[in-house]
This record gives structure tokens, C-alpha cells and sequence, in this order.
């Protein structure tokens, strides 16, 4: 049987970009990639890119407070001005769109700028009705936030719409707790809004370590967030340019903005998959093996719509190691185990790799090593914030099972922490390590004492 494609992505996203270009021009595969909007997906447009540059604009005030801390008595940020960093946003996001066209173009990928639905295991169907064979589909259509089911959600933004704003708001609503509540309470606080934070359970970031948990949860209320655990929204009404919000215990409070970040679901909504014959799972993604195949052989998943680990770069690996599989004849798996990833708070941002401290303790008997500091940098200019770091070491075989850093640049830190561990470091590896002085990354090899012993030896004493 012949076919107009050998592959046709559905999504160009992180995974659908990296797969496309890695068959074409390492394999020579003939490539065909549907994307409906615009190139880049997620991460480049409405994700990861623009929401650090944000980041980084926030922080002018409090860097400017630093530099006075240290002697430059006059500076002054002054008012942050929006409209010149959205224009230089849209410059930027532009070229890096740019730059991804023009990847997939070298590498002799046929672009289709429009929606694709799939209409067998080797048919796709475009917007304008054209129809296309492959020999294999690869669906990278990644995810969708999650709007709560509450009266006036449509009067809500999503973090989408942040990147698009023409003005920002000066009195906002973020509704959520996860890594875009967190973030976003950081970036708009860091701007000059007035923000307050409502989250329904008890702290911010479920599923993370406590340690981390606890720590963001107070820095957000340190830097001016007005942080409602506890609690969640009932309705919002449009009240001429306001929105009246009434909680669920029945306070209110008038607000120019409402952002919802209350998760997001996989993108399969009028794909077409299921009525082709892919087995979906309960949350509408598509269940993929350890090779990212579906149960349909000439169809496999990857990134986000796969609800595995939804971040970038396991999206990129995973899109890779589909296409070395597939066309290069190199059977490359994607091991979830020990993705490092960070949220990006200010001014300590947490990294995490590994296990947490409850899940470690589940199974094993656990030594944790901890320690929490004021960082010589910002005590200096007169700041408190503490930073802390945490190495979760399994007693028996003494393997660094986890790590937790809450500190400036925490990202780039657990970043290295993770080779480590990838290599079956022991925490007498960490020790044995050298520090680089001074430094806060230093605190990682220097940390002797067992803090407490968790787990099946819970009783035992620390020493
Ligand atoms: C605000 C925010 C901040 C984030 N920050 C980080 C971060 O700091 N670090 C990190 O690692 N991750 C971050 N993430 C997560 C990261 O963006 C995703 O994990 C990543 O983009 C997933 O890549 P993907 O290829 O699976 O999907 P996506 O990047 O979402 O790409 C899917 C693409 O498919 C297109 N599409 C969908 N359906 C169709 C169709 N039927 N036909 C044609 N095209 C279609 C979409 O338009 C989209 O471009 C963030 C996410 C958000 C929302
Ligand atoms: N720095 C990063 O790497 C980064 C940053 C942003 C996003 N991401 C990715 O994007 C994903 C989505 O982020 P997110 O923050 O939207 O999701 P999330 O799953 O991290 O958090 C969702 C939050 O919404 C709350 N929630 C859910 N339903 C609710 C309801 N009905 N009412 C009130 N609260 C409700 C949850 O309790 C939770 O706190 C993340 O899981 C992550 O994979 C990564």
C-alpha cells in the first residue's frame, strides 16, 4: 500500500516539532505536520518562554531593592511599563516562531497550517477537507486548561490570555494552587497588582514534598500575595468592568481580573482518535505504551495528550525517541523516573527531582538531610528569606532518592542534582564532593547530620 506520508503529526508543539524534524532530516522520512495555531505550541507561545520573561520583568523592583541594600542609595525602579514589554514580548515570541518553521522547513517537513482530525489509523482529514495517508499518524496535540464548573466562569482569563493582555490589572484574582496559580501570583505581584490567591486544599503544590509545599506557601504571602487557603470560588458577575466574586463562604470582593489555573485535561475533544479506534483513558488521554504506540500500530502519542509527565522536556524526549524508534532503527525508551523540574517563584524559585519524603518513607527506611539558611547575597542587602534544601538518602543502600532546593536559581541547581542521582549517586558521593565556596549549591555536599529517620525505622533516633 502506498501513502502520501511515511509520517503526518497532528501538533506542533514540543513533541510534534522534535519527532517531525528528527524523521526527516536524520531519516529521511517523508513528513507531513498539522498545527492549528501557531507554531511552537505551548511552551513557546502561551507557556514556558513567556511566562520566564514575565518572570524576569517582575523582578526589576525587588532587584532594584537589592542594589540599594548594597550602597546604591538612588536607585529606583519606577512604574513597570506593560506596553513595552508586551511589544518586545511579541518580537521575541515571533522570531522563536520563526526559528521553529523554519527548522521544520531544512529538514523538508510539508507544514499544514490548519486543524487535523484523524478518520482511520491511516487517515488524517484537514480543516479544508483535504485527506491525507500515512503510514504512520503521531498525535502530539498536548493539553487544554481546565475551566471549574462555576456560574460566570466565562468571565474567568486562563493563562493563555496573559500573554495577550492589553493592560495588566491592578487588583487580580488567581484561583488554584498548582504551578500556574503559584507563578502567576509571583509574576503579577512582582509587577505592581494586587494580588490575592485562593486555593482549596490546605496547601499550595499537591503532590510535592511538604518541605517545598510549605515554604512557597509562606514566600507568596512574604511578598505581598494575599494567599486564602481553604477556600474556593462560588460565581463571578460581571459588574461593569468588575468582576464580583463571591467564595464559597460567602465573602466577597470586587477584582479587574479573575485567572483560573485549575489544571489542564489532554486535547483530544473532536479529535476524531476514538472514533478511529484509540483507546483513550479516563481523563480523555490517549493510553500509550513504553514506546509511546497506542493500540493501533501505525499510531503512536506523545507529550502532553499522553498525561504521563507534562512538561516540555520530557515532550521533546519522548517525540525524539518515538522517531529514533521508528525510522532510525534505535529502540529508545523515555524513563519517567527522574525528571527534574522547578516552579518558578520569586525570589527562591523550588527545583524537585526524585521522590519526595512521603513517598520515599512508604517503602523503605529513609535518612533526610535538611538545612535552611538566610543566602549571604540578599541577608547582606537586609532581606530574611530563608532558603532550604532537602537530600532524601534510602538508609540501607544510602542512594540519594530525592531532592528539594528552595533557593535563587533552584532550577539550574537540581538540574545537575539529577545527573547525579541519574548516575545512582550516594549521598557519600555527594560528600565526597568538593564544594565551590561560597556558594548556595555548597549546602548540597556539606550537609552531615541525618536531620530525622523516616519510614520502617521511624523510631530510631537521628544521631
Ligand atoms: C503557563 C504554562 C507554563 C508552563 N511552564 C512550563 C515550564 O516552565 N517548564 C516546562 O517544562 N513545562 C512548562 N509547561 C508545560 C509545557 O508547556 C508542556 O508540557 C509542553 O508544551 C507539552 O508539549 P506538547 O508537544 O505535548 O504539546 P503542546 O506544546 O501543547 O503542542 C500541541 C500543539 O498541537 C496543536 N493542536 C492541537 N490539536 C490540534 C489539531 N487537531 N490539529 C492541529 N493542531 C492541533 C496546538 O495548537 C498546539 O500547538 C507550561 C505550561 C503552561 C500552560
Ligand atoms: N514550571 C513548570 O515546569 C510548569 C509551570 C506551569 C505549568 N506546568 C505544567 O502545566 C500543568 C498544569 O498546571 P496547573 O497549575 O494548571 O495545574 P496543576 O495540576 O499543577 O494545579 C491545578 C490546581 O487547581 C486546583 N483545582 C483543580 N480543580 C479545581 C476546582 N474545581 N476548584 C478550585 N481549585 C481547583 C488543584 O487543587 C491544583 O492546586 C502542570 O501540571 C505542569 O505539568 C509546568
Amino acid at each position: 500500500m502506498t501513502f502520501d506520508f511515511d509520517l503526518f503529526v497532528i501538533g506542533g508543539g514540543s513533541g510534534g516539532v522534535r519527532a517531525a524534524r528528527i524523521a526527516a532530516s536524520e531519516y529521511g522520512a517523508k513528513v507531513g505536520l498539522a498545527e492549528e495555531s501557531r507554531m511552537g505550541g505551548t511552551c513557546v507561545i502561551r507557556g514556558c518562554v513567556p511566562k520566564k520573561l514575565m518572570l524576569f520583568a517582575s523582578t526589576g523592583g525587588a532587584s532594584v531593592a537589592e542594589a540599594r541594600g548594597y550602597g546604591w542609595t538612588r536607585a529606583e525602579a519606577g512604574p513597570f511599563n506593560w506596553t513595552i514589554f508586551r511589544r518586545k514580548l511579541d518580537a521575541e515570541l515571533n522570531r522563536l516562531e520563526g526559528l521553529y518553521r523554519q527548522g521544520l522547513s531544512n529538514a523538508g517537513v510539508t507544514i499544514h497550517d490548519q486543524r487535523a482530525r484523524m478518520i482511520d489509523p491511516h487517515t488524517v482529514a484537514l480543516a479544508d477537507g483535504t485527506r491525507l495517508t500515512s503510514r504512520y499518524i503521531l498525535i502530539a496535540t498536548g493539553g487544554r486548561p481546565t475551566l471549574p464548573d462555576f456560574e460566570g466562569a466565562e468571565h474567568a482569563l486562563i493563562s493563555d490570555d496573559l500573554f495577550l493582555l492589553d493592560t495588566l490589572p491592578g487588583k487580580v484574582l488567581i484561583v488554584g494552587g498548582g504551578f500556574i496559580a503559584c507563578e502567576f501570583a509571583t509574576i503579577l505581584a512582582g509587577m505592581g497588582a494586587a494580588v490575592m490567591q485562593v486555593h482549596r486544599g490546605p496547601h499550595v503544590l499537591r503532590g510535592f514534598d511538604e518541605m517545598g509545599r510549605e515554604l512557597v506557601g509562606q514566600q507568596l504571602r512574604e511578598i505581598g500575595v494575599d494567599l486564602r487557603l481553604s477556600q474556593t470560588i462560588a460565581r463571578i458577575e460581571l459588574r461593569g468592568q468588575t468582576r464580583h466574586v463571591t467564595f464559597a463562604d460567602r465573602s466577597t470582593g470586587d477584582f479587574d481580573a479573575v485567572i483560573v489555573a485549575t489544571g489542564r485535561h489532554p486535547n483530544t475533544a473532536g479529535l476524531g482518535a476514538a472514533e478511529a479506534g484509540v483507546t483513550l483513558g479516563p481523563f480523555g488521554q490517549i493510553l500509550v505504551d513504553e514506546w509511546s504506540q497506542t493500540n493501533l500500530p501505525s499510531v503512536y502519542a506523545v507529550g502532553d495528550v499522553t498525561d504521563r509527565v507534562n512538561l516540555t522536556p520530557v515532550a521533546i524526549r519522548e517525540g525524539h525517541g518515538f522517531a529514533d524508534t521508528v525510522f532510525g532503527a534505535k529502540p529508545r525508551k523515555v524513563d519517567h523516573r527522574l525528571v527534574a523540574s522547578a516552579v518558578y517563584t520569586r525570589p527562591h524559585e523550588l527545583g524537585c527531582v526524585g521522590l519526595t519524603e512521603d513517598e520515599a518513607a512508604k517503602h523503605r527506611a529513609v535518612d533526610v538531610y535538611a538545612t535552611s539558611f538566610r543566602p549571604m547575597r540578599s541577608l547582606f542587602a537586609g532581606s530574611e528569606a530563608k532558603a532550604a534544601m532537602k537530600l532524601v538518602v534510602d538508609s540501607e543502600t544510602r542512594k540519594v532518592l530525592g531532592g528539594q532546593i528552595f533557593a535563587p536559581e533552584a532550577g539550574e541547581m537540581v538540574q545537575l542534582v539529577a545527573v547525579a542521582m541519574g548516575m545512582g549517586a550516594t549521598k557519600e558521593d555527594f560528600d565526597a564532593t568538593i564544594a565551590v565556596h561560597p556558594t548556595l549549591a555548597e549546602e548540597l555536599v556539606t550537609m552531615r547530620n541525618v536531620t530525622r529517620r523516616v519510614g520502617p525505622h521511624e523510631s530510631v533516633p537521628a544521631a
